[in-house]
């Protein structure tokens, strides 16, 4: 029994097999992941890094459900991912939340509409004070003065921590990130991801980021190396 508690503690969150990707058909076919194998588990924050074209967002992107797995297995949150169907995969989506390089925050709405409405897609929040939780959401992220401003008048680092506040306001399992600091300068950055290292180690979420930014790599609890859509060991730096 005590063997089987302990597996269950850790089960990976995010579990590849000998995962392949392909773009294109025919001639024009070009793989663009090989042979992925990687476990990653609840809590843990994964940095994920490499040069540009090396496959990084297409894994990410699969990972997050937000295209279908071809070949080899994907197990997210339990759930195979391989030949899933759209509605699978909106299900799993709405465990996971998202963080982008342009912060991608409905500029009409203020500061804590966009976080709202982040909780709206889930059921589970109907009965509850939704304004009540963006609003405690964003006083952790430090903009308790800017919620209702609209999104437009705030700053990089501002939208990008109201991006940070929408992603974990639902207390998703796993966050993906992708390239959070690129459009910020060094100080926005490294608060923005401390702020989700933050976040994450409060609720135990998992978080996969990837990045070309070597300042905030110490944030990592492991770096994973991607290079011409394989995953290597990391090279030697000096
Ligand atoms: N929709 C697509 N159709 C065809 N090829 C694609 C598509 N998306 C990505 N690729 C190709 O797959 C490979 C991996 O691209 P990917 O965007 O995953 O790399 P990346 O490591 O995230 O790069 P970057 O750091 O520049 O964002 C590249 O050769 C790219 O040209």
């Amino acid at each position: 029994m005590q063997d089987l508690a302990t597996n269950n503690l850790t089960k990976p969150v995010i579990s590849a097999r000998n995962l392949n990707h392909y773009f294109g058909e025919g001639n024009l076919k070009k793989q663009a992941l090989f042979d992925i194998n990687l476990d990653i588990y609840a809590g843990e924050i994964v940095i994920m890094t490499g040069p540009s074209g090396s496959g990084k967002t297409t894994l990410l992107t699969l990972m997050g459900g937000l295209r279908s797995a071809q070949a080899g297995s994907l197990k997210i949150l339990d759930r195979e991912l391989r030949d899933a169907s759209k509605q699978e995969l909106t299900k799993l989506r709405g465990n996971i939340g998202y963080i982008f390089q342009a912060h991608n925050l409905l500029t009409f709405l203020t500061a804590k509409q966009n976080v709202r409405m982040s909780l709206e897609l889930h059921d589970r929040f109907l009965e509850r004070d939704l304004d009540a939780m963006a609003t405690e959401i964003l006083t952790t992220v430090g903009l308790e003065q800017r919620a209702d401003y609209y999104a437009d008048s705030l700053s990089g680092g501002q939208k990008q921590r109201v991006a940070i506040a929408r992603a974990l306001v639902s207390h998703p399992k796993i966050v993906l990130a992708d390239e959070p600091t690129a459009a910020l300068d060094k100080k926005s950055g490294r608060d923005a991801v401390e702020l989700m290292q933050k976040l994450a180690k409060e609720q135990d979420c998992t978080i996969l980021l990837v990045t070309h930014d070597n300042r905030i790599l110490d944030i990592a609890d492991r770096i994973v190396y991607m290079e011409d859509g394989r995953l290597m060991d990391r090279p030697e730096t000096n």
